[in-house]
């Protein structure tokens, strides 16, 4: 058994490695995809509201354009740095190429705390590292979307930035940008409806039902909580969820669309202060420890470590946050028979409506909804079944299947290019 692994990027090239060996890949075939492309690290002096200057550091990471465009998402928090960038970066190349979608793979994260930053100073440390990225991103090159704490405005301020540098508009530069400037309808609550969709998939072969299974989920932003809303409205019982203010819990299952407004209306947009007629509350740490029958990480990176794993009491894991696994969790994990679905498959529902949004901005077109989510089950169910496929021919865990199926497609389309001899 192999160490246990904190340092996210050794964790993703540990599954690469794995996959690469399990397809019998040459190491010349696969050396090139345990480097980034490219890694652009910026100093963002911006005036702040007393009128004094701070410096925030962005960065971008283009971790492989093989298959087409970087794509990935843009995030702000104070615990970004450069591995984790690049790490996500990564994550995103394997899963734009599981969904078998054009694109290829990078993340953005500027190192701020947006919870003590005005609209103001928001808007203008946007604007700024648009500028400072500016040669790097484009229709054609790179593509920045929502991730944590940034949301259609922020991408709208990213969008008016370019073309002003461009001279004229330019909708394709981002995607999971508001309706009225080329957004797509559907994307807002693509990745959790992915996530439903993808469980769904599953249910049936493993004998699980999504009627009355009791579901814990770690993070109740754009993703957990719409994730939450679908699978109540399918008869799931949501015991517990927490955010970064705390746990709450109702053995009969929480009112989540009760509780979706009053996020909405509380000042501080997290759950803090919630009461209802049987609701209580527990320490944000707590949230693994809930007898479920599914568990959701819908918050951040490295969070089921392998003591964690020990203890979690659950049936299955769907990893709707990037990398919430460590790689001797896993292992944990395998051996007590949980499944884990991993969060390059579960995850990509934003990925391939923010693809839509591109296509859709590229080609001047408007598709209804409806198509958007017709077109997103059909997506996420065909990568379903072959990553299911891999599972079962080659006798691997879901990780490793997606891993298998996605790295094989990057290498494929590198030697096309003739990258390789
Ligand atoms: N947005 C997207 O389209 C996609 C996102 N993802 C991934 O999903 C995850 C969530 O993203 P998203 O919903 O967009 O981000 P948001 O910023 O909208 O939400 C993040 C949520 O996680 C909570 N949180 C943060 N840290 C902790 C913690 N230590 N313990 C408990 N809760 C915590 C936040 O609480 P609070 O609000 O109180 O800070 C918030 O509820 C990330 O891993 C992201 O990379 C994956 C695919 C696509
Ligand atoms: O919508 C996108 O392009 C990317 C979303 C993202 O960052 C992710 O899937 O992690």
């Amino acid at each position: 058994m192999p160490k246990e692994i904190y340092d996210s990027y050794e964790n993703m090239l540990f599954n690469l490695d794995s996959a690469a060996k399990k397809l019998g890949l040459d190491y010349d075939d696969y050396l090139s995809l345990r480097y980034p492309e490219r890694e652009l690290v910026v100093s963002i002096p911006v005036v702040m509201d007393n009128n004094h200057v701070e410096v925030f550091t962005g960065y971008r990471v283009q971790y492989s354009s093989s298959r087409g465009p970087c794509k990935g998402g843009l995030r702000y928090s104070n615990d970004v740095d450069i591995n984790i960038v690049k790490t996500l970066a990564a994550l995103m190349t394997w899963k734009s190429a599981v969904v078998n979608i054009p694109f290829g793979g990078a993340k953005g994260a500027i190192r701020c705390d947006p919870s003590h930053l005005s609209r103001e100073e928001l808007k203008r440390i946007t604007r700024r590292y648009t500028a400072m990225i500016l040669p790097l991103i484009g229709p054609e090159k790179d593509i920045p979307a929502p991730d944590i704490n940034t949301n259609d405005e922020v991408m709208g301020w990213i969008m008016d930035t370019y073309s002003m540098f461009k001279g004229y508009s330019v909708p394709g530069v981002v995607t999971g940008k508001p309706l009225e400037i080329g957004g797509t309808l559907g994307r807002q609550g693509a990745t959790g409806r992915g996530v439903v969709y993808i469980i769904n998939d599953i249910a049936p072969l493993i004998g699980f039902s999504l009627v009355g299974a009791k579901v814990a989920i770690q993070g109740f932003g754009k993703v957990g909580s719409i994730l939450a809303q679908l699978l109540a409205h399918q008869g799931s019982k949501i015991i517990a969820v927490c955010d970064i203010s705390g746990g709450i819990y109702r053995e009969s299952g929480l009112d989540i669309d009760d509780l979706i407004k009053y996020v909405n209306n509380n000042p501080s947009k997290t759950i803090k202060g919630y009461k209802s007629p049987g609701v209580t509350e527990f320490p944000k740490e707590e949230i693994f420890y809930f007898p479920v029958d599914l568990f959701i990480p819908a918050a951040k990176e490295n969070q089921i470590t392998a003591s964690i794993a020990k203890k979690l009491n659950t049936k299955i894991i769907a990893e709707a946050a990037n990398g919430p696994t460590l790689v001797e969790a896993d292992e944990i994990l395998e051996s007590r028979k949980i499944i884990v679905i991993p969060d390059i498959l579960v995850s990509a529902g934003g990925l391939v409506v923010s693809y839509f949004e591109w296509v859709q901005n590229i080609q001047s077109l408007m598709w209804d909804e409806s198509e958007v989510n017709e077109l997103l089950m059909r997506i996420m169910k065909r990568a379903f079944n072959e990553v299911w496929a891999v599972h079962q021919q080659r006798e691997v865990n879901l990780r490793m299947a997606a891993y298998m199926l996605a790295i094989d497609r990057v290498v494929k389309a590198k030697k096309i290019r003739g990258v390789f001899p």
